[in-house]
């Protein structure tokens, strides 16, 4: 308590703003689990862009501005680009096994360097038709199985990323829930020892949460490995695909010499992570902006129609693909718009001081951890006006600050506005391109086969409420559970539906 009345009284140096601070705590007492941003976005209104708050001995900068947050964690992105431990994961900042969450050190380098490489090499070739050939998959399923959309979407991300990782898209659902499982275990809303962090000093031998930890990393990482060996064996036999990121890594250790691709078990377990990682991280990140689009389109028939006028004048009858691209603006503002009304990220990722700075005349101390605030910069009324609503129009109407021309091109995930959703400076999203390819094939193509809308409940004939805001509250989060219909728009379009179905089957591994 007295260095705690020294810290906070007691210094009559400058400081930023923010919520009153209570002795020991905090205020770690009323920072609700779920929905976080929530409370941060209160906050910000009350003490402005920039605010200090404080959970148990951590300080924490909250920003809800761009120009402030690129000032730090882009201009002084040799400063704020640590990572804070994640109290409920293992040496997650050394590495080898989450390159998203390491500190900057040499591992990290190298993973991020290959990993860029490799997904710019496949968006080149638009990764190379698989992830049209999924979505013809899913409209299939999803004709013959509305009800489990959610599954499918999820699906569908699953083994797009297994396809390219691995050659092995049985494995996506797999990956769906491994990724899942990983993301409450570093999430606040997950183990309690991610908020009451003194917990988990207890003794590892009767500690519940370490245990846990222990058995789910090692569990995951023995899968890794197994999809890597098995590669690496088809890679010995010549039946590996070259167009997966296990090939390239194979050709490159065979070009450093390795002629029969023998590793140790650690050279392997490196690089099974590495592979393993971006192929996990590509799931949830897509699959909950996904699920959000479908929601988005069911409580707006007015943008669903939009966008489905101008799918049928540009593709007709066959399925929407990367080609259209340019010709379909309005499909690209529903996705986009989506993924600003409901952020897949909306605490946006932490960034870690790695020394001490002064900004502003305030001093900011080393292992401060710096949050841009996603959902609080997705609503600032000057850039966003109208924030809380669904307005695909702002990305399409010159009138609005955010749009853009061409229309051609903008909207889109990998420039322009609002590429704040993908993070800062060194340690940005890897993941642009393929979001942009991947949710705009699943955007046109599901409106391109379907009319969706909420659910009808049989007994009130009323539809069945969705609460937009209900999510895992996962740091990369989907929305919870809710129901939607699913009607092809002609019988004709089934047909069609079925024989892409059809069409693809063979080449799929399933
Ligand atoms: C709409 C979908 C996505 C959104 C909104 C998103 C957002 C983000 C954000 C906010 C960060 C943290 C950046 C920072 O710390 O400043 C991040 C990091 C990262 N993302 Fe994404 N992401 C998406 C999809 C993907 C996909 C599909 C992949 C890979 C296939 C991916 C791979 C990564 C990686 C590897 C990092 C870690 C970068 C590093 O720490 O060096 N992301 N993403």
């Amino acid at each position: 308590i007295l260095s705690w009345r020294k810290k906070t009284l007691g210094s009559d140096e400058p400081k930023f703003p923010g919520p009153k601070q209570y002795p020991i705590v905090g205020r770690i007492h009323d920072l609700p689990r779920f929905s976080m941003w929530l409370k941060f976005k209160e906050w910000a209104d009350e003490h402005g862009p920039i605010y200090e708050t404080h959970a148990m001995d951590q300080t924490f900068i909250i920003v809800s501005d761009e120009k402030i947050a690129e000032e730090l964690l882009v201009k002084r992105g040799h400063i704020y680009s640590g990572r804070p431990q994640i109290r409920s994961l293992i040496k997650h900042k050394d590495g080898p096994a989450y390159s998203a969450l390491m500190d900057r050190h040499d591992i990290w380098k190298y993973q991020r360097k290959w990993a860029h490489a490799a997904m710019a090499e496949a968006y080149k070739h638009h990764f190379y038709g698989h992830v049209e050939k999924e979505m013809k998959r899913y409209l299939g399923l999803l004709l013959l199985d509305p009800a489990r959309f959610l599954d499918y979407t999820r699906e569908y991300c699953g083994r797009v990323m297994s396809r390219l990782a691995w050659d092995d898209a049985t494995q996506g659902k797999k990956n769906g829930d491994s990724a899942d499982q990983t993301l409450h275990c570093m999430s606040v809303s997950g183990p309690i020892t991610n908020t009451v962090t003194p917990l988990w000093s207890i003794p590892s031998f009767m500690n519940p949460w370490y245990k846990y930890e222990i058995k789910r990393e090692s569990e995951q990482r023995a899968w890794w490995h197994n999809n890597y060996k098995l590669a690496k064996h088809r890679m010995q036999r010549g039946e590996l695909p070259n167009d997966t990121w296990a090939y390239r890594y194979f050709e490159q250790i065979h070009r450093e010499g390795k002629t029969d691709y023998e590793q140790s078990h650690e050279e392997e377990d490196f690089a099974s992570c590495m592979i393993g990682f971006v192929n996990l991280v590509g799931v949830v990140t897509i699959s909950g902006p996904l699920k959000f689009f479908l929601m988005a389109m069911a409580l707006h028939p007015e943008w669903q129609k939009k966008a489905q006028d101008e799918i049928d004048r540009v593709c007709g009858d066959l399925m929407p693909t990367m080609e259209d691209f340019p010709n379909l603006p309005t499909v690209r503002a529903c996705l986009k718009e989506t993924v600003r009304w409901r952020s897949g990220v909306p605490l946006g990722v932490p960034h870690q001081a790695e020394r001490d700075d002064e900004y502003r005349g305030v001093k900011i101390k080393k292992n401060t951890i710096i949050l841009a605030c996603e959902w609080s910069l997705n609503r600032v009324p000057e850039k966003y006006p109208d924030g809380e609503n669904f307005r695909p129009e702002r990305w399409l109407d010159p009138s609005w600050p955010t749009y853009q021309e061409p229309l051609t091109r903008y909207p889109n995930f990998r420039e322009g506005h609002g590429m704040h959703s993908f993070g800062w400076g060194r340690r940005t999203c890897l993941g642009q391109n393929i979001v942009d390819d991947e949710m705009f094939v699943f955007g046109a193509g599901t409106l391109w086969g379907f009319n969706s809308g909420p659910k009808i409940c049989p007994l009130s004939g009323k539809p069945v409420p969705i609460d937009t805001q209900a999510t895992n509250s996962h740091v990369i989060l989907e929305p919870n559970d809710f129901q939607l219909t699913f009607k092809p728009r002609s019988e004709e379009r089934a047909k069609h539906i079925l024989e892409g179905y059809q069409s693809v089957i063979g080449q799929l591994r399933l």
